[in-house]
């Protein structure tokens, strides 16, 4: 398994071994202890697998806000999705900033998005699945959406996206009152 911090340092990029035989492959999508060697010590409680029918589909940006708030593991079951996480913890170095990632069923990459971040991914083929584990439970109470295109991320797009109603009626960054506050770490 490679680990790899991204531009916005607390996100990683997690390669895990693929070993490929006569019959396929086999990968260990998640090994906590292998995790916790990269400083990554997580307790996930759920996991979520979302279907998006049509290429150009927007799920997000998302967060749950404290004390409900979600780190995440993500990754692609099928097809090909552009997953992004945005910085939106108040005083940090690199708060409003973006990172992206192609994880594809190919290329077996994972995106590990800790709290702090709001999430989002682009659809790049049809039927595309996501799968991703959560260290806290869904709290609707305490769910939060900044809009898809309000963040300055490059999304590779410029069609109409499919969107929740939800997605495209949440407010813009710039209007966006962040829940969450950067702590500085030694
Ligand atoms: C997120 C979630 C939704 N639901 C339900 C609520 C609703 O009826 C239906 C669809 O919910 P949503 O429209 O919020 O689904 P979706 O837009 O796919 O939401 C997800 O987007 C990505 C980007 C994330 O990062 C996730 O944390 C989550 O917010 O599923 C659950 O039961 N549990 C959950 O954990």
């Amino acid at each position: 398994m490679k680990v790899t911090a991204t531009v916005l340092p607390d996100v990683l990029l997690i390669e895990p071994a693929r070993f490929g035989d006569n019959r396929g492959f086999f990968s260990e999508s998640w090994n906590k202890e292998r995790m916790a060697e990269h400083g990554i010590s997580v307790d996930f409680v759920q996991d979520n697998h979302s279907l998006s029918s049509a290429a150009g589909t927007v799920r997000g940006l998302h967060f749950q806000a404290p004390p409900n708030a979600q780190a995440k593991l993500v990754r692609c079951g099928r097809g090909l999705l552009f997953d992004v996480a945005v910085d939106i913890r108040k005083g940090s170095p690199t708060y409003g900033q973006w990172v992206g990632e192609e994880l594809s069923f190919e290329n077996g990459k994972q995106l590990f998005i800790p709290e702090g971040f709001a999430h989002g991914f682009i659809t790049r083929t049809p039927d595309t699945e996501i799968i991703y584990k959560c260290n806290a439970y869904y709290a609707p109470e305490s769910d939060g959406a900044i809009l898809w295109n309000s963040c300055g991320i490059d999304w590779g797009f410029n069609g109409t996206p499919e969107l929740s109603a939800k997605d495209a009626n949440a407010p813009s960054f710039t209007s966006f009152d962040s829940p969450f506050t950067w702590e500085a770490t030694a």
